[in-house]
């Protein structure tokens, strides 16, 4: 089997989208600190290219959740690998996530920061898979609303690979 990736969505493209979102999150958090939460290791490209776009000042923090293994489907089960170093409460928090699937990643970690009391708490993600929702879960901004299919690159991957491509696309497998 050789693998093919599918140009989904192209870097302008995503650059001029993460640059609306900004505009967007820096007016409704009225231009105050925030917090930004990002869900190590795929929402890594979608922080770091956000927040140059953001002008007020943020901080950020880390936090390791698996739910998949090497392969291209959920487990269903979310473990928390690795915890916030700071104390969330009374902060604005955007959590940020590079894709939103099965909904079961986010609305764990939604449920769990949110019993620690943050001042305001939204969530961004860059990526919305809405016709494989099992779990419900409130997403304030979403930067493309994508059809089924596994994609990777901006931060996603397959068996840890393709994470540094700019753009995002759809992974092949085709009989060679
Ligand atoms: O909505 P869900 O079905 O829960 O899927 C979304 C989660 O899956 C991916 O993470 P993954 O577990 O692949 O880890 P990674 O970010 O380290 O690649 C992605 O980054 C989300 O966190
Ligand atoms: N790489 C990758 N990870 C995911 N996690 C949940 N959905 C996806 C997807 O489409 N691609």
């Amino acid at each position: 089997m050789k693998e093919r990736v599918e140009v989904m969505i192209s870097a302008d493209a995503i650059s001029k989208r993460l640059e609306e979102m900004a505009e967007q999150i820096y007016e409704d958090f009225g231009g105050e600190q925030v917090e930004l939460v990002c869900v190590l290791k795929g929402a890594v490209m979608t922080l770091t290219e956000l927040s140059k776009r953001l002008k007020m000042p943020v901080t950020m923090s880390f936090m390791d959740v698996s739910s998949y293994g090497n392969g291209t489907e959920s487990t269903g089960k979310i473990k928390i690998l690795r915890d916030l170093d700071e104390d969330i409460s009374g902060k604005n928090v955007l959590l940020i996530e590079d894709i939103i699937d099965s909904g079961r990643t986010l609305s764990h970690l939604r449920d769990l920061l949110l019993k620690r009391e943050p001042k305001a708490f939204k969530i961004c993600t860059l990526l919305d898979k809405p016709d494989r929702r099992v779990a419900d879960v409130p997403v304030d901004y979403v930067g493309f609303t994508i059809p089924d299919a596994f994609v990777v690159g901006y931060g996603l991957d397959y068996a840890q690979r393709y994470r540094n491509l700019n753009y995002v696309g759809v992974l092949h497998f085709d009989e060679e």
